[in-house]
């Protein structure tokens, strides 16, 4: 069995959708044949190794496997390693006629600091001969030494229609038959939260048991409530009606295999579309926040949520002062 994150991964820097700045910078690159190092950030599944596999199809056509070596920094047990790698890679000349070849580095920020130190140092050893692309989600965890040397592409969170367009080339590409396709897409997009890969596999698990997608497979699968059975809870819990709200609510973690955590972000996301005012929301958010941060922290995922729900049914979202 093929997996769709592969199968549909565009191979051409065109075929990525959206990034179009990224996308021409890359195209330039290979028009020319040089490039620096990049450093691709931005949150998960939104194309950064897929851009990069792209820019080595095109820069090396068929020999690009020869010129291409990819690494992940949270699997290669150490900075050491990734030296080592690194220095045989680089040991035999690039094959075409382009004069370099790519080393491309996942999650380079889950490196500490010492690490990408070292790192910066078998850049600069190696970069007569070699290239980086160094990927990370959070920008802010590489060091400044390395910041400085690098050109700095931010990948961006996929929007609703761009979203659309992907999903429905395999929609097509495998005959699925969405049941109803605004609100197959909304869910997914709304499960995924802009991440394509975990929005490809969510499809793809629920396509295995029939062709015809439905939302409530796509929210099983994915293991969280619909937004309407939390809407649901929240709606019991405001009317003032504690042991109804808390015994759906039990009987969707109990469905759904979710954690106190899971429970207070699927309610995080659904606080801006309750009937109250925006201050009122804010007030519920801040509480949010604090009993996440309990939950965290360890504290008993039941009683927490027991708190939250008394503490709407009791309408202290109403007391602010301003
Ligand atoms: N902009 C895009 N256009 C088309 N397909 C995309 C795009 N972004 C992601 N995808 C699809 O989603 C899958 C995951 O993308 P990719 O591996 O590039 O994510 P990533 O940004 O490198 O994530 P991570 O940080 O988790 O490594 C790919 O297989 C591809 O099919």
């Amino acid at each position: 069995m093929e997996i769709w994150t592969e199968k549909y991964r565009p191979k051409r820097i065109d075929d990525i959708i959206n990034q179009e700045e990224i996308k021409k910078a890359l195209k330039s690159f290979v028009e020319k044949k040089n490039m620096p190092h990049l450093l691709f950030a931005g949150p998960p599944g939104t194309g950064k190794t897929t851009a990069a596999l792209a820019l080595a199809h095109e820069l090396y056509g068929d020999a690009w496997r020869e010129n291409f070596l990819e690494l992940n920094a949270s699997d290669e047990r150490g900075i050491d390693v990734i030296r080592h790698k690194v220095k045989e890679f680089a040991r035999a000349k690039p094959i075409g006629d382009v004069p370099f070849k790519i080393v491309f580095l996942d999650e380079a920020d889950a490196l500490t600091r010492d690490a990408q130190q070292a790192l910066r140092r078998i850049m600069e050893k190696y970069s007569q001969s070699t290239r980086f692309i160094l990927s990370c989600n959070y920008f802010s965890k590489i060091i400044e030494p390395i910041q400085s040397r690098v050109t700095v592409f931010k990948f961006k969170p996929l929007e609703k229609e761009a979203f659309r367009e992907l999903i429905n080339r395999i929609v097509k590409g495998e005959g699925l038959i969405l049941e109803n396709e605004d609100e197959i897409i909304n869910a997914l997009y709304d499960i995924a939260e802009g991440d394509l890969r975990k929005a490809i596999n969510i499809l793809q698990a629920a396509a295995m048991m029939s062709k015809t997608i439905t939302v409530d497979r796509l929210y099983e699968i994915a293991s969280i409530a619909k937004p309407k059975e939390i809407d649901e809870v929240l709606n019991k819990a405001m009317q003032g009606n504690f042991l109804e709200a808390r015994s759906m609510l039990i009987d969707l973690m109990l469905k759904y295999g979710m954690s106190g955590e899971d429970v207070i972000k699927a309610i995080q996301k659904r606080v801006w579309s309750l009937p109250i005012s925006d201050r009122e929301k804010l007030m519920i958010l801040d509480k949010i926040g604090d009993i996440e941060f309990r939950i965290v922290e360890g504290a008993d995922d039941l009683v927490q949520l027991d708190a939250l729900l008394a503490w709407l049914g009791l309408g202290k979202y109403k007391n602010f002062t301003s």
